[in-house]
């Protein structure tokens, strides 16, 4: 980990089902603020270590920290970003962004501020009375950012959010993310299995094994962003996470 304090540790973390085992006797700490990618071959368990630190799978063994206490819903705050589009159609983009905050009974007022902040940021003010079906993928990618950050979560977790979508846009919703990110200081696990968006992204990329699942490696990305895909320093890192992983 960096020199930052500790949001999260995962500490001999293992999960089977039955007898497989998946997850291995995995530990490492996230520092708060910290941006850590995630990268790992098919069916490693990236989606199961999720899970996990959600307790939508209760681990076999180990323990997950957050801000030293064993990870608990009702008491920390975690977001959730997958691949597949999770607005919620009979909801327009302003009750999308603002659902997070009703569960957690923020106050009227400061819900209305937060939710127009948010909107504002990702560039959606205009389109708050839409609903999700009159609005282009990359909008919706937008709506569901603005619903993750705008619940100020302890974590982050973004599970290849942008795994379907065409390069161009990708780009620029990482870009967007990552000033989102800087912005509000928000502890990130992004898991991807492409290895120049882990660098593109990522303060630090954990490399994980086939299963029984295991991190391999761990490389620092130390690089100021934006950072340029051409640039000599990114496709030396690219060339050794590649190097790491060799899955193929
Ligand atoms: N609920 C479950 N019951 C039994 N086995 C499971 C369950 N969930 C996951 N597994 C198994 O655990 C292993 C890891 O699955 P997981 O979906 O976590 O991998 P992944 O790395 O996210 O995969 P991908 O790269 O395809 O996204 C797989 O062999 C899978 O079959």
């Amino acid at each position: 980990m960096s020199d930052k304090e500790t949001k999260v540790k995962v500490t001999n973390l293992t999960k089977k089902f039955g007898d497989l085992l998946v997850l291995d006797d995995i530990s490492f700490d996230v520092g708060k603020g910290e941006f850590l990618c995630i990268v790992g071959p098919t069916g490693c368990g990236k989606t199961t270590f999720l899970n996990s630190i959600t307790h939508l799978y209760e681990p076999t063994s180990g323990h997950i920290l957050i801000d030293g206490k064993e990870v608990n819903l009702k008491e920390h705050n975690i977001s959730y970003i997958f691949q597949e589009n999770s607005t919620m159609p009979w909801l327009t983009v302003e009750e999308n962004v603002r659902f997070g905050l009703d569960i957690k009974s923020i106050p009227r007022e400061e819900a209305t501020n937060r939710v127009s902040e948010y909107l504002k940021i990702v560039g959606l003010e205009k389109y708050k009375n839409y609903y999700p079906n009159q609005l282009s993928a990359s909008m919706l990618q937008r709506v569901v950012i603005a619903r993750a950050f705008v619940t100020e979560p302890d974590l982050l977790l973004m599970d290849e959010p942008y795994g379907q979508l065409d390069i161009e846009l990708r780009f620029k919703l990482e870009d967007e993310l990552l000033e989102l990110q800087r912005r509000t200081g928000t502890t990130v696990i992004f898991i991807t299995h492409n290895i120049e968006e882990a660098v593109y992204l990522g303060e630090r990329i954990l490399i994980l094994t086939n299963k029984p699942t295991k991190i391999k490696s761990s490389v620092f990305v130390d690089m100021q962003h934006p950072r340029n895909i051409a640039d000599e320093e990114f496709v030396e890192i690219r060339n050794k996470v590649t190097d790491l992983i060799k899955w193929w």
